[in-house]
């Protein structure tokens, strides 16, 4: 019955076997240089024949391209709009890279985001909805990144990609977000640096967001069942995974530009990534603000511990080590 009953509500999920690698070179929206070579450093990591190895087909084209719009935007022609800093690069960038992953997600291909700054984010998700209109997404990250050009108080993008993709922040440079994403469609996990506005915005909303307090109190394992029975109780929507690797603790991923301990273990990052697999409904997924310039002094290793961090996650998502 349950299987009937999805067949004939859910749109159909091709079962891809192909994973389309979006790399962004992208730092625009935050402040810290370095974030723009994550992807460089997960793709030297050997990230494409990892992908491989799980039976994969990998389209990879090359780093996408932003020279233009950077020479478009350079600083002195991009002023703040009220606190946002960077506005128009970020709108432009996410515009194009939104662009891109659509078009994937529609040729049915799992669109593999690699950042990049987080800001990313209102794009592969923005790109992803509008060729799964059904789709849920699991907002993975020690942060909200729902602030408004109004809650912001740092101005950076990153901290704001949610806003725009649940339509709570509107703007004319920003008008080709559309807002699709319904607040009963998106749950967080691993949240632990919250500022008062976004606390006002996620309960005004009333959309599920799981802290590390809530991991400790229920288990991992119970917080991605309540997570994904919140946004996907019959488990046949497509779902967006946007992994910040913030989420984790800075003992496994220190090489991220803002970093907050108490956060998610390597097993319970993987967990998250593993139950998805399991779902069988993973459309996309971010994998963003892995930065390799950012060390941790007391860890010789920082960004290769990152990098390969990151990497697991990834394999996880992609079902590795499902029986
Ligand atoms: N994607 C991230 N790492 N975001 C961090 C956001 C930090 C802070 N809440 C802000 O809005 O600026
Ligand atoms: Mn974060
Ligand atoms: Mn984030």
């Amino acid at each position: 019955m349950g299987n009937i009953q999805a067949a004939l509500t859910s749109e159909p999920i091709i079962e891809s076997k192909t994973v389309s690698v979006v790399s962004c070179r992208f730092r625009g929206g935050q402040g810290k240089t370095g974030v723009e070579d994550g992807p460089v450093h997960l793709l030297e990591a050997g990230l494409i024949d990892q992908v491989k190895e799980l039976g994969y087909e990998v389209r990879f084209d090359g780093h996408q391209e932003f020279k233009d719009i950077e020479e478009d935007f350079p600083s002195e022609q991009d002023p703040d709009i009220g606190r946002m800093r960077r506005p128009r690069l970020v709108s432009k960038v996410c515009e194009k890279v939104s662009q891109v992953v659509e078009e994937r997600a529609r040729a049915g291909e799992i669109v593999l985001t690699l950042g990049g700054d987080h800001s990313l984010g209102m794009a592969t998700i923005g790109g992803t909805i509008e060729a799964h209109p059904d789709l849920c997404v699991l907002w993975i990250d020690a942060h909200a990144d729902i602030n408004t050009p109004e809650t912001t108080d740092l101005g950076w993008l990153h901290g704001m990609p949610v806003s725009f993709l649940l339509g709570l922040s509107q703007m004319p440079e920003y008008a080709w977000t559309k807002g699709r994403l319904h607040p009963s469609r998106i749950a967080y996990i691993g949240l632990r640096d919250i500022e008062a506005g976004e606390k006002a915005t996620l309960k005004k909303h009333g959309i599920k967001a799981f802290s590390m307090h809530h991991v400790d109190k229920f288990g991992i394992t119970k917080v991605v069942e309540m997570a994904l029975d919140a946004v996907n109780p019959g488990r046949d929507r497509p779902i967006h995974l946007s992994f910040d690797i913030d989420a984790l603790d800075p003992s496994i991923a220190p090489s991220t530009g803002t970093p907050v301990r108490g956060g998610l273990t390597f097993r319970e990052g993987r967990y998250i990534c593993e139950a998805v697999a399991e779902t069988g409904r993973l459309v996309a997924m971010d994998m963003v603000e892995v930065n390799p310039s950012l060390t941790d002094p007391a860890d010789p290793i920082s960004a290769q511990r990152t990098v390969a961090t990151a990497c697991a996650l990834i394999r996880s998502a992609l079902g590795e080590n499902l029986l």
